[in-house]
């Protein structure tokens, strides 16, 4: 697992790397600039052959597009960059780009947002550095009035653009200014080729992945996303929230993350970590363990007609390795199920009291509740099941049961729990947090999925694992991590009937093999992800227990 920082987080490391007297902060933006470099090359390797253009024109640097022949017989030119730079240190590892890119021989231009005398002493010595090499650094404003440096025509016909105008320092909203650059250009930055954002793409939150909102009213501009559209994002030392959760992934293009020396993050409860690829041995089943050493799962099912859920999730249970899998079905559905399964066994659960009866074997080790229970059984079941303190995965059903009463539901949870709201059940649970993150954020840092998962684990003192394409899971004390399926783990087939049904399966089979609630979470998630890539398009729900096996032996389990 790697941290996912917090722009505090990262101000702390590398104060600290200042501070110990092992770097500079000049040097460090050094690096970050000169990394941003790197990765564009390794993005693009046409662009690191020094002196050669893409496409040829008769022009000076920045002249029209040519006719064909003219373009065919005409001599290379210079690469083309424009840099846009902000007020910040974002601004200055703009600058250190800029420079790099001159001395490789590429022509470049330099805006600057902001004023060059109150730069931060590390960004304006590298303004400095770049004024000496004799380039222009255009005022933004200016040159929207007078139209004079024509930076519309130039972002549109660079072969580069870096965004070094805010990273993670942006902390107001948008303000007016930037109102302006936006409705003067209309700038569609998606359009742009090659846009390069610096650590985030501007307007991004770095702590929540939000776009700041600024005040429609005040400025004249029409609504939209105040963030530029990268194709690619270069960040330092470690990836930040923003870049995982939100809207931030789908700003951020492709993120690279560039060493720039720091030392490594120290363990601290604070720090998000990105789930990564689980351990084999954490997997493996002892070579001399029999069934009941793999734990005993019991899923309690819905009713006539409402029984495949429950079945989906078994399935799920009984690949990730639980040893016995058995459905507690009411009277109304015995037949429905019993013509159904095969590997899970199924036992009669009709109340409150059936269930009590059931659970005195106590090698039922874990429980599931709410996979197409129906909210009136779920009322009345998921009492018995807390008050047994077994390991208990609540989904679906057994969450909206509550969503008269939450309180209700949290006095009766306890460690051994796990929840699983998507959106909407999230907001039935926890409908104050939900208002929280669901506000339109005009000040970075936003409150994020990130702060509302680690409020709601806190309140219901269990596990939360709030789902998503940026599934977030923390538990009461604060541990909180990221599955990310984004960028090369996008998985959009997820999305589809059934498939969280699997997830609280998998959860509760691994819970029944002995896994503490946080590692299940974890581990369900991450295998959840890794089936359906596993699987591609055209994935349905019940496809996703038979990837594990082939899952399990490419993790060498
Ligand atoms: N922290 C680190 O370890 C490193 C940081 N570096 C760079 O430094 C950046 C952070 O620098 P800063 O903290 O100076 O922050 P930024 O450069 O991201 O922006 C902060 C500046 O923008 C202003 N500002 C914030 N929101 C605004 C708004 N809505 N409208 C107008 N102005 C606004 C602030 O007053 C401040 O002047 C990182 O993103 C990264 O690019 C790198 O140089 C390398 C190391
Ligand atoms: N676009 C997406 N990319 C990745 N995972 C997704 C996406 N949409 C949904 N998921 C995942 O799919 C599952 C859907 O669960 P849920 O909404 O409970 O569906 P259901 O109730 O039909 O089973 C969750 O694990 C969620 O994280
Ligand atoms: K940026």
């Amino acid at each position: 697992m790697t941290e996912l920082l917090t722009a505090a987080q990262m101000r702390v490391i590398e104060q600290a790397a200042i501070d110990s007297g092992e770097v500079t902060g000049l040097e460090l933006m050094e690096r970050a600039g000169r990394g941003v470099v790197e990765a564009i090359f390794e993005e693009w390797p046409e662009l690191a052959e020094e002196h050669h253009g893409l496409t040829p024109d008769l022009a000076t640097d920045w002249g029209p597009t040519p006719e064909p022949l003219e373009a065919f017989n005409a001599e290379p030119r210079p690469l083309r960059a424009v840099v846009l730079c902000g007020p910040g240190n974002n601004g200055g590892d703009g600058f250190v780009v800029a420079r790099v890119l001159k001395e490789r021989g590429w022509a470049v231009e330099v805006f600057l947002y902001g004023n060059a005398e109150k730069l931060p002493p590390d960004a304006r010595v590298n303004y400095e550095r770049w004024s000496g090499l004799g380039g222009i650094c255009h005022p933004w404003l200016s040159t929207i009035y007078d139209n004079d440096g024509d930076l519309r025509g130039k972002l549109f016909s660079a072969d580069l653009t870096i965004d070094a105008v805010f990273g993670t320092g942006l902390s107001r909203d948008l303000g007016s200014v930037h109102a302006d650059v936006w409705s003067a250009f209309d700038l569609d930055t998606g359009a742009i080729c090659r846009l390069v954002a610096v650590d985030v793409p501007s307007g991004v939150c770095s702590d929540s992945g939000e776009t700041l909102d600024i005040d429609c009213r005040a400025t004249g501009v029409d609504e939209g996303l105040f963030a530029f559209q990268a194709e690619l994002t270069v960040t330092f030392h470690r990836a930040k929230l923003g870049h995982h959760i939100a809207v931030g992934p789908a700003l951020c293009g492709k993120v690279v993350v560039k060493d720039i020396g720091l030392p490594r993050v120290p363990a601290a409860p604070g720090i998000c970590r990105a789930i990564g690829e689980p351990l084999a041995p954490w997997l493996r089943k002892s070579s001399t363990g029999h069934k009941f050493a793999n734990g005993h799962a019991l899923i309690l099912t819905g009713g006539f007609g409402k029984t495949g859920a429950a079945r989906l999730s078994a399935r799920g249970a009984l690949r990730v390795g639980a040893g016995l899998v058995t459905l507690g079905v009411p009277p109304s559905a015995q037949m429905e199920m019993a013509s159904h399964i095969t590997a899970p066994m199924m036992t009669r659960v009709e109340g409150a009291e059936g269930l009590k009866a059931v659970l005195e074997d106590v090698r039922l080790n874990a429980l599931c509740l709410g996979p197409g229970m129906g909210q009136e059984r779920a009322r009345e079941l998921v009492p018995v099941a807390l008050a047994a303190k077994r390991a208990t995965v609540l989904d679906a059903d057994a969450l909206s049961a509550f969503s008269d009463e939450p309180e209700a539901l949290f006095a009766q949870l306890h460690e051994q729990c796990v929840l699983t709201p998507h959106g909407g059940e999230f907001v039935r649970l926890f409908p104050d947090i939900a208002a929280k993150l669901n506000e339109v954020p005009t000040k970075g840092p936003a409150y994020s999925k990130v702060d509302a998962t680690r409020e709601a684990a806190k309140r219901a003192g269990c596990v939360v694992l709030f789902k998503g394409p940026d599934t977030v899971i923390a538990d009461p004390k604060g541990r909180c991590s990221v599955n990310s399926a984004h960028y090369d783990r996008a998985a959009p087939w997820l999305a589809t009937a059934g498939s969280g049904d699997v997830l609280a399966g998998f959860i509760t089979g691994l819970l029944a093999r002995g896994f503490a609630p946080m590692q299940a979470a974890e581990t369900a998630a991450w295998l959840h992800v890794e089936c359906a890539l596993e699987f591609g398009p055209g994935l349905i729900a019940e496809d996703l227990p038979e990837q594990l096996p082939a899952v399990f032996r490419k993790l060498g389990v």
